[in-house]
């Protein structure tokens, strides 16, 4: 029989059964190094040569496409904007970003800050840019394989760079659906001020979707993204998990992992 797909605990309940949930998942999701985890920010290590990022295309504007992949909403970044430096081995090239969100105004983000959660939590997915040939083979298993720029969103006020795509959510409710923003934007329109982008924390983690790879360099910026409690509400009224339009699509978090022997640093 095919087999049975992952889901979030909230999912589980509500397909009587008929998928996995977290403490069900399978791939490397029960190893000891995995995200997402609440950072204590005192006990975070001041680290310098966690210096600012470089940003390459960031600033540049673009229809990007949007999809329902039945798990989140996925932002591909096909002309692969860039980053470096950030404390990171070498340039990265980003892939996608998604989001993670509740209803519950604390309950939405999966990294937590001194056990605080918040609203959402936007995901920027780089994939780590190949040196020659020959150091291609290793490179594939290394702990840093993939960079995640993370920003927790929490309520507050209203934020027009985010409405090309909250306004795209309309057209993509079912799983498989994309659509194209009907206006242009750039990744900087979503995001803090470059300059309140000085401050974040650093650990070695995990996807946080099966098969939970131990292979993502984790940036967590400290500066929050500030939605409209409106805009945020759009992700579970727009988008469902299931074609029938049954079950709408929110409390799509991983639950906290254990920390374990690792260090958290900060910039
Ligand atoms: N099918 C799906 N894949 C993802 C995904 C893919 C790559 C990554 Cl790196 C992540 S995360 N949350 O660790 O940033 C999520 C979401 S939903
Ligand atoms: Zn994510």
């Amino acid at each position: 029989s095919a087999e049975t797909h992952w889901c979030y605990e909230v999912q589980v309940d509500a397909s009587n059964h008929s998928c996995l949930g977290p403490t069900e998942w399978g791939g490397d999701c029960h190893k000891h190094r995995q995200s997402p985890i609440n950072i204590n920010t005192s006990q975070a290590q001041v680290n310098k040569s966690l210096g600012p990022f470089s940003f390459s295309s960031y600033d540049q504007k673009h229809y990007w496409k949007v999809e329902n992949n039945g798990h989140t909403v996925v932002v591909w970044l096909e002309d692969k904007p860039t980053i470096a430096g950030g404390g990171l081995a070498t340039q990265y090239r980003a892939q996608q970003l998604h989001l993670h969100w509740s209803k519950m105004m604390n309950e939405g983000s999966e990294h937590s800050l001194d056990g605080h959660r918040f609203a959402m939590e936007m995901h920027i997915v780089h994939q780590k840019q190949n040196g020659t040939s020959s150091n291609k083979t290793e490179a594939q298993n290394s702990q840093d394989e993939i960079a995640v720029l993370a920003f927790i969103v929490q309520a507050g006020s209203e934020n027009d760079g985010f409405q090309p795509l909250v306004e795209a959510l309309s057209d993509i409710p079912r799983p498989g659906m994309n659509t194209t923003m009907k206006k242009s934007i750039s990744l900087f329109d979503l995001l803090p001020k470059e300059e309140k982008l000085r401050n974040y924390f650093r650990y070695l983690g995990s996807l946080t979707t099966p098969g939970c790879e131990e292979k993502v360099v984790w940036t967590v910026f400290k500066e929050p993204i500030q939605l409209h409690e409106d805009q945020i509400f759009a992700f579970s009224e727009k988008l469902y998990y299931d074609n029938g339009q049954k079950q709408k699509m929110t409390d799509n978090v991983r639950p906290l992992q254990e920390l374990g022997q690792r260090l958290v640093f900060k910039s």
